[in-house]
């Protein structure tokens, strides 16, 4: 049987991100993979209501990181893990790293009880102990703040956190920096700054050179 393939994408709003999963999908697809598009948080009934409640309600930064940890939880175990035991290739629109860049870096919250509660959340019984269930790869869109406000603007209609100032976006940007450079064998970085079709043909090559991508 094919093994379950875990890819999460991420980026600050407006890098690029939902531009190419799709892309990926159909990749995938004519190759002839299963794939499950999903996204977070969100991604099952329960996490979609507690989506609904991080991005548009004010709350202090411990609400939100556990918010975002518990549609995390519900989507791993009703989505992300059976689909991964049917040796589906899982593309989800942010996973853990965003909460370390948002929550972590740009709101300012402990980095040592994320990683706690990475653990707790992310401990599943695929995965041997002490591993935990961590994307195979993911595909980091690396873009300045300034870029990405610029393509936002007009674009659509801005949540919460997509109304925060650049200098938010600059922290949480450094946020996946750190996160990358502490897991380089997971990140694949794509320079977004560029043409869409450039972009697509770094993603591409990146997966091929991994072997995930015939
Ligand atoms: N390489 C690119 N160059 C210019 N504009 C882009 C590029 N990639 C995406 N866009 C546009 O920028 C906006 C944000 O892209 P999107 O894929 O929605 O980002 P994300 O999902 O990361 O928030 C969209 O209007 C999209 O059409
Ligand atoms: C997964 C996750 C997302 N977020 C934020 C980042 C985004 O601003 C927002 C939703 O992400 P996203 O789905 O990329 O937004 P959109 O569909 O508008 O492109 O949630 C966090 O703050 N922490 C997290 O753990």
């Amino acid at each position: 049987m094919t093994r379950g393939l875990f890819i999460s994408f991420e980026g600050i709003d407006g890098a690029g991100k939902s531009t190419h999963i799709d892309a990926l999908a159909a990749a995938l697809r004519a190759r002839g993979r299963s794939v499950v598009l999903t996204r977070e948080p969100g991604g099952t009934p329960l996490a979609e209501k507690l989506r609904a409640l991080a991005l548009n309600d004010p709350m202090d930064p411990l609400t939100e990181a556990l918010l975002m940890f518990a549609a995390r939880r519900d989507h791993l175990l009703q989505v992300i893990e059976p689909a991964l035991a049917r040796g589906d290739a899982v593309l989800c629109d942010r996973f853990t790293d965003a909460t370390f860049a948002y929550q972590g870096a740009g709101r300012g919250f402990d980095l040592q009880v994320l990683a706690g509660l990475e653990r707790w959340v992310q401990t599943v019984p695929a995965v041997d102990a002490p591993g935990i269930r961590q994307p195979d790869l993911t595909v980091w869109f690396d873009l300045a703040p300034a870029v990405a406000a610029q393509r936002l603007a007009g674009a659509r209609v801005p949540d919460k956190f997509e109304s925060q100032p650049q200098a938010f976006f600059a922290r949480v940007a450094a946020g996946y920096g750190a996160r990358a450079a502490a897991d380089p064998g997971r990140f694949l970085r794509v320079d977004a700054d560029q043409p869409r079709e450039a972009v697509w043909r770094d993603v591409e090559a990146g997966l091929k050179q991994r072997g995930l991508l015939a």
